[in-house]
């Protein structure tokens, strides 16, 4: 019999029994996970089930207690700034924008990592360092055309509607040029027509290439969109996988208090 060769992969994130301890508190334990090149995975999980300290471990925020984390094969290193320019962009679930800068100014902010020009060329505005700057003005531009924003470019990120703020945000994280993008409750504060928007938008993500790792409370919007989700529950992941098998897990139902979860449909009711 022949045995054929099976080539798994490298997954572009690869978390291999990430734990994170704050004292005696053990926020995430032992949690694994990949997302592949073009995936939309979902992270859900009750207030406090560690799914932001998780993200934080990814990103450079936090030094895991124990585990490994490798993007596209390498070990992250354990600086936020350098995990961005590795390829990981992120939002954070409470808004952080330069308020008082222009939308374009935010974005321009998050093409740092990604302009060669450094701090001698901007000061001495040699040919190099306009040329940086066109390029880096139409990129963001190009951003902002993408995420429904140019018409918005020189107001003040303060005076946007909230919903706009987040699709900024976005916007910003993008300017890195991630192979990755980490969203953390992109809906929050959303009406349902901004929510619906958010979805084509992370669909049109995905389209440009970018892999998306997304917590969100909102369910339909996760299992809309998401390849697989992993449910975190008290720190340890308890299910991962399409919506049939996440819907339908006890722990799952028992870890939302037996509500059937918000936005999706209801079991067939037996006549
Ligand atoms: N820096 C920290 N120091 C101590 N404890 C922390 C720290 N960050 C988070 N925690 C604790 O870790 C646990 C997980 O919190 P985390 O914010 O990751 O949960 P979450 O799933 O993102 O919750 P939510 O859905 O409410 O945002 C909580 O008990 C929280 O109080």
């Amino acid at each position: 019999m022949t045995r054929h060769m099976t080539t798994t992969a490298t997954p572009l994130l690869d978390v291999t029994g990430v734990t994170m301890r704050f004292g005696g508190l053990t926020a995430v334990n032992d949690v694994s996970l990949t997302v592949g090149e073009g995936e939309i995975i979902g992270l859900i999980g009750p207030n406090g089930a560690g799914k932001t300290t998780f993200f934080n471990c990814l990103t450079g925020l936090y030094v895991p207690t124990e585990g490994r984390v490798t993007y596209r094969g390498n070990v992250l290193p354990p600086k936020p700034h350098l995990v961005t320019q590795a390829g990981i962009a992120r939002t954070f679930q409470n808004i952080r924008l330069f308020a008082n800068m222009t939308v374009l100014e935010n974005v321009l902010v998050g093409r740092h990592t990604r302009t060669r020009e450094g701090i001698f060329s901007a000061i001495l505005r040699g040919p190099g360092y306009h040329r940086a700057e066109t390029q880096s003005r139409d990129k963001a531009m190009e951003l902002l055309a993408f995420t429904g924003l140019a018409d918005k470019a020189d107001h003040l990120a303060r005076n946007l509607p909230y919903g706009e703020q987040r699709k900024l945000e976005i916007a910003r994280a993008l300017a890195s040029e991630p192979g990755l993008l980490l969203l953390d409750e992109p809906t929050a504060g959303m009406n349902p027509q901004e929510t619906r928007a958010a979805e084509e938008l992370v669909f049109a993500i995905r389209d440009k290439g970018i892999s998306v790792l997304v917590i969100e409370h909102d369910m339909r919007f996760i299992f809309n969109l998401c390849d697989r989700t992993a449910v975190l529950v008290q720190g340890q992941k308890i299910v991962e996988g399409d919506r049939e098998t996440v819907q339908n897990d006890e722990r799952v139902i028992t870890a939302y208090l037996g509500a059937p979860l918000e936005g999706t449909t209801a079991p067939e009711e037996t006549p």
